[in-house]
């Protein structure tokens, strides 16, 4: 069901040829940490026309990223021999290792522009400062770096789960400072952009700020929340509907990965779990008296304020939310029933906004949800059941 990378690749560039624009990325760009995210910006890179080159201190991880399409492995011998420079280095290493990896790319590269993109800014600038200061790198090396953030990501990590689809759509953080190059802050929007994302520029403390609420906390919540799963019983878990789901995704997440994310941005996080648990104490004591005088305004108020954060959540390329309309259409487990159905739905000139397969436990059918902008939701339904489909 999901594309394989090539595929996704092949999509992705039918996309980028149209909408190709010319950039200031300095190129060769050299993609160092070839993991999830390093994967899936070389798979976009190459599919804009980009020549992109791969290192990463494992062997598999290298391999893999090559072989799949995300660019030529580094030769550091071949390119000491042609004397050929990356133009830009992108960062795409666990947070803890970033900084000086950022750090020996300003020193090994003398005139690329230097970008990363971990989840955690604050710390990470903090670093190349400190290496100014202690005069490990020039402050002008300094100035080649750009630190920024892509704010798309799965719960999957390595470059077999690479996707270079994956940014589209995405905003990316951009967190230049006054001392940073404008060419560099340009050519870090350009590869942004390039990629189909969105550029947002903000301070690394604004960002720190932005993403302790907006990222690590949801990380928390789904981690704590399945955690309780894991003693429940099989036949409890065998009702699990999309509300868990939904809740649990990112609770797949890499261990290793959060907790450098976690700890390098525990300042900002400790606030706002302290106001979570203010209301989770308040909602323990009104549930252990149900009903008490007050109780259930107490419950539906903070399903309402939880209504309303919700609401203020933005929508697709950062429209205003749009509830879209879903479509549920049963379809056999068997080859070749979505394409079936997405064909019909191409051909009654219906645009898909978003795409769900469910399975029931237990029968050998699936329940695909496609969503629709809301004016197209009956037209749809008609068009699929006259084509024989069983829309429920
Ligand atoms: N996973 C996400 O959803 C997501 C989203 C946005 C940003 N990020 C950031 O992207 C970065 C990479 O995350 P990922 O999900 O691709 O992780 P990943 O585990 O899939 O890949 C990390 C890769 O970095 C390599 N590596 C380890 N030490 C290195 C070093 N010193 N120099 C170069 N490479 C090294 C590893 O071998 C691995 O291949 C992290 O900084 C993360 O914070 C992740
Ligand atoms: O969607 C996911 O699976 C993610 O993990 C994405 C997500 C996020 O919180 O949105 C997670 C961490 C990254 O730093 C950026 C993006």
């Amino acid at each position: 069901m999901t594309p394989t990378p090539a595929e996704d690749t092949a999509a992705l560039e039918k996309v980028t040829q149209t909408t190709q624009a010319r950039h200031t990325i300095p190129t060769p760009v050299l993609v160092r940490g070839t993991g999830l995210l390093g994967t899936s910006i070389g798979l976009g890179l190459r599919a804009a026309g980009l020549e992109v080159l791969l290192s990463d201190p494992s062997p598999s991880a290298l391999a893999v990223a090559q072989d799949i399409g995300a660019g030529t492995i580094l030769d550091s011998e071949s390119a000491a021999a042609t004397g050929r420079q990356p133009g830009t280095v992108v960062v795409a290493a666990p947070p803890d290792v970033a900084g000086e990896e950022i750090i020996r790319a300003l020193e090994m590269y003398p005139s690329a522009v230097v970008l990363d993109i971990a989840s955690v800014k604050g710390a990470i600038a903090e670093q190349v400062h400190r290496a100014v200061i202690d005069q490990r790198i020039t402050a002008s090396q300094a100035s080649r770096y750009v630190g920024t953030h892509p704010m798309a990501g799965r719960e999957r990590s390595g470059p077999v789960a690479a996707r270079g689809a994956l940014f589209t759509a995405a905003p990316w953080v951009i967190c230049a400072e006054d001392s940073t190059r404008p060419d560099s802050v340009a050519a870090a929007e350009d590869l942004a952009r390039l990629l189909g994302a969105t550029v947002f520029t903000m301070t690394a403390a604004e960002h720190d700020d932005s993403v302790a609420l907006i990222s690590h906390l949801p990380q928390i919540a789904a981690s704590l929340l399945a955690s309780r799963l894991q003693d429940t019983s099989t036949l409890a878990l065998s009702l699990a509907g999309n509300g868990l789901r939904d809740t649990t995704r990112i609770a797949a997440s890499d261990p290793q990965l959060w907790v450098q994310i976690l700890t390098a941005n525990a300042p900002q996080i400790a606030p706002i779990l302290h106001g979570m648990r203010e209301d989770l104490d308040r909602l323990i004591t009104t549930l252990e008296n149900p009903t008490a005088d007050g109780s259930r305004l107490d419950v539906a108020q903070l399903i309402s304020e939880g209504n309303r954060g919700q609401a203020r959540i933005p929508g697709k390329h950062g429209a205003p939310p749009q509830a879209f309309s879903v479509v549920t259409v049963l379809v056999d487990d068997t080859p070749g029933q979505i394409v079936a159905v997405l064909t019909d739905v191409a051909e009654a000139g219906i645009n898909v906004e978003d795409l769900r397969l469910d399975h029931s436990a237990g029968y050998e059918v699936g329940m695909l949800e496609v969503s629709v902008v809301p004016g197209r939701k009956e037209k749809l339904v008609e068009e699929l059941t006259n084509r024989g489909w069983k829309v429920v």
